[in-house]
């Protein structure tokens, strides 16, 4: 059926295993998809499957010819699964990614031998083919930063590589803080992500990241709203120098809390979302990064009566407060996630102005892959009116839209999208809220609950005790929902639009239609940010969870405008 049109043929052996991906050739019709066979024999028997990926994870078994055991074929079933993507690779950005091994420049991209024994998925050991070295510095450029990982842009022409962003870890200057990110696992966190052995094998090859996102994230968001990008080899070198030439772009505030992490071997290649085609030159293209935060109010039966404001107000609301009043903002946001995640486009209206107002590290706009509006690395805490009036101009010559026409065309393919819908659903697998998973972490760790202790209400203390009577697996199953919708409560939504040129439909890609200036606009939506969250961290979100509604319930709704920090702004720390 597709060996007609057959281009390309992968085969990989690995330990009792065999990966074969065929790809319909470019000429063949669009509706055509990859197929992939994989056969295991890594378990007690082995399967073969057949899988046309489809839009959804239900698609996933059409086809499947399984001569295995059930449990075998399970498992097989998301290796497959997996690896099909990866051989697919993400959308419309995705070829090139998969393509990473071809046009390279010799001398800077070195080909390498695979460090670790044949890794499973073909994506793992394509990735590590590729190299950077301490020539391959000078074509990376800071593109932006978070907590736990700095962001570079490539400026080079390999074609590989362009349109690409490179996601290097970061380590902690006060070494006494937790690390900011998850590269081994514990033993307990090895009983949490047992279920998904995928990621625990992962950890070996040092891929988490990446394999939380494909494995983990995009069941939950989306395989199409995913890219787990694709693993590169760098070198000491190569990070030292980029460290070094990205030092005066960084907000200060960033370079005194961590610095990249030279001991990495290697950092993940994805594509740059912030642009439609990959290409920097010569496209026209706008794009959204939205951190919408929690979109929802908890209604946990483990919430103490003292936080029942929980119930009522949003946490990023009162984060705010608590935020303004350490210092960290000088003005309380605007932005009401549940106007953002209410499905009504007046109120997703409501929510995208009050961005524009404060921003903070919330909203970003992109005009062709460069920052237009917002806060690089870090928050806008204050916004300038020149910086938005260029990107208003900014915002008019590319798209050719009046900000009011941008706002519907974003509230329209937020909401025709259904992104917000997955991302909330996927928030809500945190039904205990912290006030009850935190009893599972204590028994996960197996370590006496330290909250109990404090509790004095006798109808809370029965519920939680239940809770600490349920079995083991149940326990993990709750603590691991909760750290995958904090993952979804953190994670960023990055939506980029470009303009249709001609009557053309593009399948590749979704459309709206914007009445008010008659165009249609493609647009394509991901989410960036999906590293799985440090088990240990339980400890500190049940802190954070007492210390802002604490500070909420006790001083009452905060005046914004009098509280302090206002007064001086010299007081006013970047958010962080
Ligand atoms: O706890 P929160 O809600 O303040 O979220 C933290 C974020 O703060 P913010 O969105 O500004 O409020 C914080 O963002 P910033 O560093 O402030 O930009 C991080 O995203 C942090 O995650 P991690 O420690 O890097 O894994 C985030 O921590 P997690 O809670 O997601 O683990
Ligand atoms: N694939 C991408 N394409 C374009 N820009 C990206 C991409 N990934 C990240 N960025 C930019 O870099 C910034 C920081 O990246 P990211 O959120 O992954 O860092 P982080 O350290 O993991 O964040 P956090 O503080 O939430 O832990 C993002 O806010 C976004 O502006």
């Amino acid at each position: 059926m597709v060996t007609d049109h057959a281009r390309q043929v992968d085969a990989t052996m690995s330990i009792g295993s065999l990966s074969v991906s065929l790809e319909p050739h470019a000429s063949a019709p669009s509706a055509w998809r990859p197929l992939f066979l994989h056969v295991s024999a890594s378990r007690e028997s082995a399967a073969f499957l057949f899988l046309p990926p489809g839009p959804d994870s239900s698609n996933r078994a059409t086809g499947a010819a399984a001569a295995a055991a059930a449990s075998a074929a399970r498992a097989s079933e998301r290796a497959a699964a997996a690896a099909t993507r990866a051989s697919a690779g993400p959308s419309p950005p995705r070829a090139a990614a998969a393509r990473l091994s071809s046009g390279h420049r010799g001398s800077a991209l070195r080909r390498q031998r695979p460090r670790s024994s044949a890794p499973r998925l073909r994506r793992f050991r394509a990735a590590m083919e590729v190299a950077l070295q301490a020539c391959d510095a000078a074509d990376w450029v800071y593109k932006g930063e978070g907590a736990a990982n700095l962001i570079l842009s490539y400026t080079g022409s390999s074609p590989s590589m362009l349109g690409k962003v490179l996601r290097a870890k970061k380590v902690l200057n006060d070494k006494a803080q937790p690390a900011p990110n998850c590269v081994n696992f514990s033993s307990y966190e090895q009983l949490v992500w047992g279920d998904i052995p995928e990621l625990i094998e992962s950890v070996k090859q040092g891929s988490v990241a990446q394999a939380y996102a494909v494995h983990v994230m995009s069941q939950h968001l989306g395989h199409d709203h995913v890219d787990g990008g694709v693993r590169v080899s760098v070198s000491k070198d190569f990070l030292e120098i980029v460290g070094k030439n990205v030092l005066s772009a960084r907000p200060a505030w960033r370079v005194n809390a961590s610095a990249i992490d030279t001991k990495a071997d290697s950092a993940l290649l994805i594509s740059d979302h912030s642009l439609f085609s990959g290409k920097p030159r010569g496209s026209s293209c706008i794009a959204v990064e939205i951190k919408a935060k929690c979109g929802f109010l908890p209604s946990s039966e483990y919430i103490s009566k003292e936080n029942v404001i929980k119930k009522q107000v949003t946490r990023y609301k009162m984060h705010q407060h608590l935020k303004f009043h350490q210092g960290q903002i000088s003005k309380t946001s605007e932005y009401d996630p549940l106007d953002l995640f209410s499905g009504s486009k007046e109120r997703i209206r409501t929510a995208i102005k009050s961005f524009f107002s404060t921003p903070q590290n919330n909203f970003r706009i992109f005009v062709n892959g460069s920052l237009g509006f917002g806060g690089m690395g870090g928050g806008a805490d204050k916004v300038l009116a020149n910086e938005t009036e260029k990107c208003l101009e900014d915002l008019r010559k590319v798209s050719g839209l009046q900000l009011s026409d941008f706002i519907e065309l974003l509230s329209e393919a937020i909401s025709k999208s259904g992104v917000l819908d997955k991302l909330l659903a996927t928030q809500k697998l945190d039904d205990h809220d912290i006030e009850g998973a935190i009893h599972l972490y204590y028994d996960i760790i197996s370590q006496p609950c330290l909250v109990c202790k404090n509790i004095t209400d006798a109808e809370l203390l029965h519920k939680y005790s239940v809770l600490h009577s349920l079995p083991l697996d149940k326990s993990c199953k709750i603590v691991r929902d909760f750290l995958i919708s904090a993952t979804a409560k953190d994670c960023s939504l990055m939506m980029c639009f470009r303009p249709r040129e001609c009557e053309r439909t593009d399948p590749e890609y979704d459309s709206v239609f914007l009445q008010s200036v008659n165009r249609t606009y493609d647009y394509k939506a991901y989410f960036v940010d999906l590293d799985v969250k440090p088990l240990d961290k339980m400890t500190h979100y049940f802190k954070l969870d007492q210390k802002i509604v604490n500070f909420y319930t006790k001083s009452g709704e905060v005046d914004s405008q009098k509280g302090v920090g206002t007064s001086d702004d010299t007081a006013v720390q970047p958010q962080h």
